[in-house]
């Protein structure tokens, strides 16, 4: 596990978990699978390795392929027909933008909100594993960064592009709004066999811009295939991201890993300017606000 890491460019390597896609209920001993028993199912959990680790500090990204089990790829591809069956998928709204008004232009995509929290009433043990295995990434890029995720503010949603589906360039994280707080973006794709003709590829840039590529500079980017099974994260402020048009319905799973509100967040999520010595003794302040977007997250 500690072969060589490479450095590459835009256009090359994409990583391959190592754990197997789907074992019995045996306990596996390799490092970095555990597995857990959720009643009629049991799965290894896929781990973040230090090679995927490594590479997500240098390049601000990482695509790893065979992520999920494909056991649970299948149930979770059903669950998303009986959620939308249910009605319980909603026409997306683009959170950052202030009016949260229904943009077209911008995104084409239906979503249903998920969590240990959400869908009481439409439960689902695969879910649940899947929330066991999101903690688990949690967990390693805590351990790996040192730096804490709140477990309050973690986002996360299943989408659902139908034929023509798109998703403009933008950033995760924008300044002046609860979406600063997003640390990592996390996205695991459900689409069998899915091909360059299928579009719907999700587009990172790496120029210097935000919503466009800046005036001089030269387009810098990779593609990556919406293939089921496959994990991508990136940090939420640093890379600009697209999904192209799809010619297939596309399905995906968009989580963002938040940071704790700090103190010096309370004015500009308050929407005040506070002065810097004043904020710096609004730890409890701090709190509030963690609770208080965690309800606007919630909410959404
Ligand atoms: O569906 C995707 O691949 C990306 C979605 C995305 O960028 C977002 O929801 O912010
Ligand atoms: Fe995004």
């Amino acid at each position: 596990w500690l072969s060589s890491s490479k450095l590459y460019g835009p256009t090359e390597s994409i990583q391959r978990a190592s754990t197997p896609s789907f074992s019995s209920s045996i306990v596996n001993s390799r490092l970095f699978g555990v597995s857990t028993s959720v009643p009629g199912i049991a799965t290894d959990i896929p781990r973040l390795e230090p090679r995927h680790l490594r590479e997500l500090s240098e390049n601000q990204y990482v695509v790893i392929c065979d992520f999920l089990p494909e056991s649970l790829q299948t149930a979770l591809r059903q669950d998303v027909q009986d959620l939308r069956q249910a009605e319980k998928f909603t026409v997306a709204k683009i959170r950052q933008d202030a009016t949260n008004k229904l943009n077209t232009n911008i995104r084409v995509a239906e979503s249903c909100f998920l969590g240990p929290t959400k869908l009481k009433t439409f439960p689902s043990a695969y879910r649940d594993q899947l929330y066991v295995i999101l903690d688990q990434v949690k967990a390693d890029l805590n351990s790996h960064f040192g730096k804490p995720l709140d477990s309050q503010l973690t986002e996360l949603l299943y989408a659902f592009y139908p034929q023509g589906g798109f998703y403009r360039r933008h950033r995760d994280a924008i300044p002046g709004s609860a979406s600063t707080l997003r640390e990592y973006s996390l996205l695991l794709y459900l689409n069998k066999d899915w091909n360059e003709q299928d579009g719907g590829q999700l587009r990172l840039h790496f120029d210097s811009g935000d919503d466009e590529l800046p005036a001089g500079e030269e387009a810098q980017c990779r593609d990556v295939l919406p293939q089921s099974g496959t994990l991508v994260l990136f940090r939420s402020n640093a890379i600009p991201h697209e999904v192209l048009d799809t010619q297939k319905e596309r399905v995906a799973i968009i989580g963002w890993y938040n940071r704790p509100v700090a103190s010096t967040d309370i004015g500009e999520l308050a929407g005040v300017d506070l002065n810097p010595t004043r904020v710096a003794l609004m730890g409890v302040a701090a709190s509030l606000i963690t609770v208080g977007v965690g309800m606007l997250i919630s909410a959404s």
